[in-house]
């Protein structure tokens, strides 16, 4: 499907995003672990999380989802049922690593499998360390590459050095840990968001966090809770860019998640001259969050790198965009994981925004972004890939002319109502 948008002459309003992708599926997860009932208000019903409902009442788990309220009843890990189906996570990364961490403590045989994307990102970095901990894995080149099948065993603890800074390895290994004897640590290059730590504590468990370094004992139980999610940063973050390029525009997104593992987004924006207020500032469940609010205003070009990057990895197409218009140059760096994203997110995002008039040069780890460059209206297309749709969409905004968007429905992924929240800020003009 394709979706036309011309340039807005300026936005305005206050909206709400829809709740964290990585907090929802997280409370799925645990509230399927825990014992008793589990409550989740502000769950995202995006495509993402909803192949996470999906397995997990495969497994026999009783959830019931209407809009962002949940309700799982879990039984304790002793309620999960060995599936009669392979388990389709469709486009979702997140809920094949996370999940796969679960089943490689639980008895009995798990097929997994997703959509064509899923299908090129690499597994091995989950797989190998479970393997590691007892589980058996094979997969398309020896367990790299979906469908992989996981046979669950009796898992020991492992202290595992990761080489890259994700939170799904990261994850998938606390929760195979959960499952194992002894103590599991996992020590990350640099640190990745601590989502599963801060929800692992509100379900009562007993975590331990020392600079970069994870740990935890194995047989805890996870007691139910209420889970309350707030906004997601990452879905925020297209109307925080799209505020500050169209001239004149002034937009509040309420109840963000502020958590500071996922705000490189704000001190990025911030460096490049951004005006944005935080207000309203709380904590729900362990997490943080508070209302936007971003004016308009010039940008110069920054550099990003280092530890920055996991703390804004998924938002890194659209500071690509926001640095187009930046005057001088923008360079990303040590974003290498960009290519193993749902479409290499390096090619993708210099490729269609080159087709609008930028000028990205594309490197090894990242992009070198000259601005700044006015965008024309142009044929685009979002590759599958929810983000890239998005930020092209935030494109179209600026560029003269009109755009077309083909394969616009994978905004649901993560954001199922992106199109009527941009018409809403753009009709109050
Ligand atoms: O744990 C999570 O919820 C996520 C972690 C990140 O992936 P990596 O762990 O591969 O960095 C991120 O890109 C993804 O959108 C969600
Ligand atoms: C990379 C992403 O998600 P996942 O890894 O869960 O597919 C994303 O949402 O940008």
């Amino acid at each position: 499907m394709e979706q036309q948008i011309i340039q807005s002459k300026r936005l305005k309003g206050t909206i709400r995003v829809p709740g964290d992708k990585s907090i929802s599926h997280r409370a799925i997860m645990m509230g399927a672990m825990a014992e008793g009932v589990t409550t989740v208000d502000g769950f995202l019903p995006g495509e993402d999380c909803l192949s996470t409902i999906s397995c997990f009442q495969q497994m026999g788990v009783d959830i019931k989802q209407e809009g962002s309220r949940v309700v799982i009843h879990g039984k304790g890990l002793k309620g999960f049922k060995e599936p009669a189906a392979v388990l389709d996570v469709g486009n979702s990364g997140t809920t094949i690593r996370l999940m796969s961490g679960i089943l490689a403590g639980l008895p009995g045989h798990f097929c997994i499998q997703g959509d064509a994307s899923i299908a090129k990102r690499p597994m091995n970095r989950v797989m190998k360390p479970l393997m590691q901990m007892g589980a058996t894995v094979d997969g398309r080149e020896n367990g790299s590459f979906t469908p992989i099948s996981i046979r669950g065993g009796a898992l020991h603890s492992i202290d595992f050095l990761s080489p890259i800074a994700s939170a799904q390895v990261k994850s998938a290994i606390l929760l195979a840990g959960l499952q194992a004897d002894g103590r599991t640590s996992v020590t990350e290059p640099e640190r990745s968001r601590d989502h599963t730590e801060r929800m692992l504590q509100t379900f009562g468990v007993d975590i331990e966090i020392e600079g970069k370094k994870v740990s935890l004992l194995g047989k805890q139980r996870l007691k139910a809770a209420s889970i309350k999610v707030p906004g997601d940063i990452s879905s925020a973050a297209f109307f925080m860019v799209a505020s500050m390029l169209v001239p004149d525009s002034c937009i509040t997104i309420q109840s963000v998640g502020m958590n500071p593992t996922r705000t490189g987004i704000i001190d990025v924006l911030e460096q490049m001259g951004a005006r944005l207020s935080l207000q309203n500032q709380r904590m729900q469940n362990f997490e943080p969050e508070a209302d936007i609010e971003v004016h308009a205003a010039p940008l110069k070009g920054v550099v990003i790198g280092g530890s920055l990057i996991p703390r804004l990895i998924d938002e890194l197409p659209i500071i690509a965009l926001a640095a187009t218009q930046a005057e001088g140059t923008t360079i990303i760096k040590d974003a290498a994981e960009l290519k193993v994203k749902e479409t290499n997110r390096i090619d993708t995002v210099a490729g269609e925004l080159t087709k609008m008039g930028a000028n990205i040069e594309t490197t090894s780890d990242g992009m070198i972004i000259h601005g700044k460059t006015p965008l024309k209206g142009a044929r685009v297309n979002s590759h599958g890939d929810h983000r890239i749709g998005m930020m092209l969409a935030i494109a179209s905004c600026i560029a003269e002319g009109e755009t077309v968007i083909e394969n616009k429905e994978a905004v649901k992924v993560s954001f199922p109502e992106f199109f009527e929240s941009l018409q809403m800020l753009q009709e109050n003009e």
